[in-house]
C-alpha cells in the first residue's frame, strides 16, 4: 500500500486562491480627496444620470415630432429640410447657450433630419 498525502482541493473562491480583486474606493471612483467630497459627488452624479435620462427622452421625443413635420412636408411634395426654420433654431440655441449652443442645435438637427 502506498502512502498518500491528503490534499485539499482549491476552488476559485478559496481563500488560498491567488486570484484577488478589490473594488475601487469612493475617493478613487470620484477623484475626491476626502470621503465628504466623495459623498457630495456621488449624490450629484446620481442627479446628473437622472437628468441625462430625461434629456435623452426629450431628444427622442423631439426626433419623433420632427419626423411628423418632415413626413407631412415630403408627402405634400416639399423637401425634408427647411433652412429658414433651421436658422431660427440655431439662433434660439445660440442666444440661450452661446457658441456651444449652436453646436448643440446642429447636433439635434442632425439627429432629427439626418446629415445634409
Ligand atoms: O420645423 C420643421 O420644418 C422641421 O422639419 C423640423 C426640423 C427640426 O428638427 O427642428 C427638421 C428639419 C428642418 O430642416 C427644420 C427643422
Amino acid at each position: 500500500m502506498t502512502a498518500t498525502t491528503p490534499t485539499t482541493p482549491i476552488s476559485p473562491t478559496s481563500p488560498t486562491s491567488p486570484i484577488t480583486s478589490t473594488s475601487p474606493t469612493s475617493t478613487e471612483k470620484t477623484g475626491a480627496r476626502t470621503e465628504e467630497a466623495a459623498d457630495v459627488i456621488k449624490g450629484a452624479r446620481e442627479r446628473i444620470d437622472a437628468l441625462d435620462d430625461r434629456i435623452i427622452g426629450l431628444v427622442q421625443e423631439r426626433m419623433a415630432v420632427s419626423a411628423v413635420i418632415q413626413d407631412a412636408r415630403i408627402a405634400s411634395g416639399g423637401r425634408r429640410v427647411n433652412l429658414s426654420r433651421e436658422m431660427e433654431i440655431l439662433t434660439h440655441y445660440s442666444e440661450a447657450l452661446g457658441k456651444p449652443g449652436t453646436s448643440l442645435a446642429m447636433t439635434l438637427l442632425e439627429l432629427c433630419r439626418g446629415r445634409v
